[in-house]
């Protein structure tokens, strides 16, 4: 087994509890022989299928920071795909209905109309919290991470630090907007006289966080619904095991393309998209589904929906360190940059961004590469052979050529746009983990002390193998980290070694974000320069 079982002792009561409240992992064969009402026949919900575990979390955690582990969940036995392996009632879950329930709050809400479900989730999860021990949900509220990573927390240098303006403008509307959300629910939070402390910007920052991060899709209610036990499944993407993100190697066939590109786009079978469960209301109970074979002790991962790295990052403060649906959104040229009039082109471009993208794996999605053989096409080719574009096909070598060679040249352009290139980002990327990583706290101020008194070596706890770098890129890096020191938040937070640390993993994730992106436009140049070279060599064969 590669994970630490987590003892019932910390979880004890929290399992207890959700026996109590009907959470189960047994088969539903067994609630049928003992009869409804018998739910929970053990004394705690999970230890048929499931059990509560640490997995090692290299490479993909953000908060469980000065803890190389993550919480999650294991197979008890192996499982087989399809199996029924989790059931949490209505009753258990927190969403607006059960905070209508409460008959204050009800009373609060209903004169505040404007507020939207995810306010309204957010402000129950506040006032259960701030009932302690007397909330209904107090063994789980306990049991809720401290911290969270979510693009909301992400300073104005940590935003900066994305490079890319969209993600960045993106991090700072996520910061925006929970500003402006906490402002409009403050005097609900007031008004039922809730201690200062739950009224503050931090808690709700926290709590609209949670919020992001761990509701379930129902129904009844747009924002969710927080799922005790349910919500302590880690996260798999879609369509993981079918793409391919590393290989380098080029499509054999316009057709593979196409597929790849459904793959991870709105392509995906209904199996794939609900095989992990959902809210069944003949059970009145989320169900969670196993979405494959499990052996014992493997962990048991849920796909909470597809999501590039940026949405990642935005909703749930984490990337993975391959996720096969991340993608690089690019505009198609317009005819003009081929010499071509542009009448008669389409122009449904901005209309549908989303589907001209970059994939993964560099390679340019269908519609992308539909619309820059329309582009590079005389109005002549295009009139009369345009739909062989939009199925996929070939207009002609010397159009290929021409797409090509201007999307090699626009990922260029972009990456050259970037301040630091990649090797610098990855020479960061090692730095602060090795910071966040050794020794926590300690290691950070000791990191700080070292750079402060201007010394260039590295600290000795810092790997050895960056002296490999080129000069340019330490110096460069070094550059970088002085220039961090002198942003506001952090010299305030420097005697505050735990603050230090949740910025540096912020920043770390800001680079890391930024690191993926670029490789993925080093590998469309990659993917290009290839197709530039068959194409050039059957221009020759001809
Ligand atoms: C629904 S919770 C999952 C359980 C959570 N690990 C816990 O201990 O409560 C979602 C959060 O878990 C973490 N997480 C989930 N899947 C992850 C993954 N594949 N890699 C890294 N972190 C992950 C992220 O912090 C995310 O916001």
């Amino acid at each position: 087994m590669s994970i630490e079982s987590s003892s019932d002792d910390q979880y004890g009561e929290l399992l207890a509890w959700g026996a109590s409240m009907g959470i189960t992992d047994a088969p539903l064969s067994e609630q049928k022989t003992h009869g409804a009402g018998q739910i929970g026949l053990s004394s705690l919900c999970l230890g048929h299928c499931l059990c509560i575990a640490s997995f090692p979390a290299a490479g993909g955690c953000v908060w469980f920071l000065f803890f190389p582990f993550r919480r999650g969940l294991a197979a008890m036995r192996d499982l087989s795909e399809g199996e029924l392996i989790l059931r949490v009632p209505g009753q258990a879950l927190m969403s607006s209905k059960t905070a209508r329930q409460d008959p204050r709050l009800k009373k609060i809400l209903d004169s505040f109309p404007a507020l939207s479900s995810s306010q309204i989730l957010t402000i129950h999860l506040l006032s259960e919290i701030a009932k302690g021990s007397t909330s209904q949900w107090y063994a789980y509220l306990v049991h809720l991470p401290r911290v969270h990573h979510t693009l909301s927390y992400f300073c104005s240098f940590e935003a900066e630090e994305l490079q890319e303006d969209d993600a960045i403008c993106t991090a700072k509307s996520a910061a925006q907007k929970a500003y402006a959300d906490w402002e409009a629910a403050r005097p609900v939070i007031l008004k039922m006289g809730l201690s200062h402390r739950f009224a503050t910007l931090k808690a709700w920052l926290w709590a609209a966080a949670t919020v992001s991060s761990r509701s379930l899709h129902v129904p009844w209610d747009e924002a969710g619904a927080l799922c005790p036990i349910g919500d302590f499944f880690n996260y798999a993407p879609p369509g993981q095991h079918e793409a391919n993100v590393v290989s380098d190697s080029p499509h054999s066939s316009e057709k593979e393309q196409q597929l790849d590109d459904e793959q991870s786009g709105f392509g995906l079978s209904m199996r794939e998209r609900l095989r992990d469960g959902g809210y069944d209301t003949n059970l009145g109970a989320y169900c969670f589904y196993a979405r494959q074979q499990y052996k014992k002790g493997q962990q048991v991962l849920l796909c909470y929906g597809q999501y590039n790295d940026l949405e990642l990052l935005e909703y749930y403060g984490f990337l993975l360190p391959h996720n096969p649906n991340n993608m690089v959104y690019l505009l198609p040229p317009d005819p003009l940059e081929f010499g071509h009039s542009n009448l008669g082109a389409s122009s449904q471009h901005l209309a549908c961004r989303t589907r001209f993208h970059l994939m993964a794996n560099g390679n340019p999605s269908f519609s992308l590469l539909a619309a820059m053989r329309l582009s590079a096409a005389s109005p002549a080719l295009r009139k009369s052979h345009g739909y062989h574009a939009l199925s996929g096909q070939q207009l002609s070598i010397e159009v290929d050529n021409d797409v090509y060679r201007w999307l090699s040249e626009k990922c260029q352009k972009l990456l050259a746009k970037f301040p630091t290139i990649s090797q610098e980002d990855i020479v960061l990327v090692k730095i602060l983990s090795a910071c966040c990583d050794s020794n926590g706290s300690q290691t950070v101020s000791a990191f700080l002390n070292e750079l402060s008194k201007g010394r260039k070596p590295f600290p000795d706890f810092i790997d050895k193998d960056l002296l490999t770098y080129s000069p340019t890129v330490l110096e460069n890096v070094i550059k970088q980290l002085l220039q961090m020191m002198k942003v506001e938040g952090f010299k305030k937070g420097f005697s505050d070694h735990t603050k230090i640390a949740y910025a540096f993993e912020r920043w770390k994730a800001a680079i890391q974000w930024r690191l993926s992106h670029k490789a993925v436009l080093e590998r469309c140049i990659q993917y290009s320069n290839r197709k530039l070279l068959l194409l050039n060599k059957e221009l020759l064969d001809r």
